[in-house]
Formats: C-alpha cells, structure tokens, sequence
C-alpha cells in the first residue's frame, strides 16, 4: 500500500468539504477520484499533498514516498523559455542527474518548444511541461489536479495516453481528478465522491456493472406477448417497442434468442460510467 487514508475530514466553518474518506492506493495503480463541482476532490488532493492539514483523520504514505504534483494552474514562469523554467527547478532538488531535463523533454515531446517562453505555448503543450516539472524529482505517486480541463478532445486524449505510458514504463502511481468520465473509465481503480464523501469505488466495469444497467429495447408487433415471456418488468413501453433494464448482456442475448419470432428489431445499449455517475449523484455534473 502506498497511501491510505482513515476518515479523512476536512471542514470549512461549518461546511464538511470531506467527510471521513477511507481512501487504499496501492503502489502502480491508476486512482481517478471523479465527482461532479464542489465534491470535494481538489480538497482531498490539497490535503494528501500536505498543502492543507485535515480537520480529522489520518494519512498514512509508504517510507520515503516521493510526490509530484501537477496543479490545475501552472506554477512556471511565462516569461521563461521552457529549458529555463525546468532547469531552474530542476537545480532547486538534490541528486538530479545532469541529463534529466533532456531525458524528460525527450519522453514527453517537448525538444521542438525548449527555446519557446512557456507563456507562450498552447494549452496542450502547457500541460506536458507542467507534466514534465513534476517528474523531475523523480516521484513515486504523481498527482494531477484535472489535467485535462479546457484542452481540446484530441489533446485530452493526447495527455492521457501520455500518462497511461508514463504509468506502464515508470511504475508510476498516478491519482488524479477529472470531471469526464469517459476519462475515468481508463483509470484502474475509481472513486465515484460526492459531498465529500464515498459513493462508489471499484474499477469502471465494476461500478458500471453494479450502478448502470444495460438497456436493451425491442421492436416487437406484441408487446403484451413478449412481456409475458420475458416476465421481466419494462422500464418502457409503446405500442410498438419495450425496454428493458439488465444485468448483463448475456440476459440481452436470451431474451433475444427466446423470443425470436417476436422480434422484428431491437437496440442494445451497454451501462456507461455516465449512466452510473447519474445514478449514484442523482443529478448531471455541476
Ligand atoms: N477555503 C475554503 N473555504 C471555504 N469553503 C471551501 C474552501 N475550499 C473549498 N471549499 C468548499 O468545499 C467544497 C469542496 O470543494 P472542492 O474545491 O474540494 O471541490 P471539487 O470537487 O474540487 O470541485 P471542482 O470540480 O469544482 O474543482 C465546496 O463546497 C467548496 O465551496
């Protein structure tokens, strides 16, 4: 175990921003803490970082873990080119090798803008550097406050494929917020929090399958034929179509193949992370 976390609080006056949180992040792992405005993720983050003590409970990290952190806003210096902005941090630690700012502009495709002042860079290219910054000591666990926030869709994924790797090559331990659950959905472990509390933790397809059903709906010339054989209550009906809420896909499948002749068409739609979000919060993201 890398970190663990026991009741966790934080309170602002008399607003609890996180209340008791038991958060296990094993050493590797992939932790996305997803929650709609106000959950209490940059809280949580603030607090597992040391920039903010917690109200009450503990914070328990493995001997000599080190931490890098990437900020929703960027702490370099925009009038910096982006060699000097890394290599001026970079000084700042101990025991960095002299190459390592070469190496991590290298890894993280940054040779072609290493001349450029960072105030100057897209966002997308912003968020490399900033990536790259915190990667110079070196760290065990790298946390990142929304990365992906404001970039567009083909950056996001650009950002992301990028810490997947980083995770996969250096044995990192990444734990990040997000709003976007399709972005969630490539984490391996998912902490669903609202209210500053736990609503669901697992990966994606265990929080899909206990929170967001399959939807399965059915053409049919007899609908009060094919209920009374699938005597399964409908979510939906018309004179036409049924709707179904499942399990699994394979009740999909025999609902299909037990009622063949009934069938003259039919949509199946598989529970998504939106789908689960929903359920669990009761409300669109804020
Ligand atoms: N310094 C503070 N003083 C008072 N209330 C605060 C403070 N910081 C956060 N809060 C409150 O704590 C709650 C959780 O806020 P937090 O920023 O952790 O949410 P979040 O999940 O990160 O939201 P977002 O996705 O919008 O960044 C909110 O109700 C917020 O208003």
């Amino acid at each position: 175990m890398l970190l663990e976390t026991k009741h966790l609080t934080k309170r602002f006056g008399n607003k609890i921003a996180v209340n008791a949180l038991d958060l296990r992040i094993t050493r590797g792992s992939f932790t996305a803490l997803l929650g709609p405005n106000g959950a209490g993720k940059s809280t949580t983050m603030n607090m597992l970082i040391g920039l903010s003590r917690p109200t009450a409970g503990t914070i328990i990290y493995d001997h000599h873990a080190k931490l890098g952190v990437v900020f929703q806003g960027s702490v370099l210096d925009n009038c910096l080119t982006v060699r000097e902005n890394l290599q001026i941090r970079a000084d700042q630690y101990h025991h960095v090798p002299a190459d390592r700012v070469a190496t991590l502009s290298q890894q993280l495709g940054l040779t072609n803008f290493m001349q450029q002042r960072y105030g100057t860079l897209s966002g997308g290219q912003k968020r490399r550097v900033d990536i790259a910054r915190a990667l110079l000591n070196d760290p065990d666990v790298l946390f990142l406050d929304e990365p992906t926030t404001g970039l567009d869709i083909q950056t996001r994924h650009a950002i992301w494929t990028l810490i997947q790797r980083l995770q996969r090559d250096r044995q990192l331990t990444v734990i990040l917020t997000t709003h976007y659950l399709d972005e969630a959905d490539n984490a391996d472990h998912v902490v669903v929090i609202d209210h500053g509390c736990v609503l669901a933790q697992g990966t994606a397809a265990e929080i899909k399958i206990r929170y967001a059903a399959d939807i399965l709906t059915v053409t049919t010339p007899d609908v009060a034929q094919l209920i009374a054989q699938v005597a399964l209550q409908p979510t939906h009906q018309t004179r036409s179509q049924v709707t179904f809420r499942l399990a699994t896909m394979q009740a999909a499948l025999d609902i299909l193949t037990m009622n063949r002749p009934l069938i003259s068409n039919f949509e199946f739609r598989p529970g998504t992370l939106d789908d689960a979000f929903l359920a669990l919060t009761g409300k669109e993201m804020r």
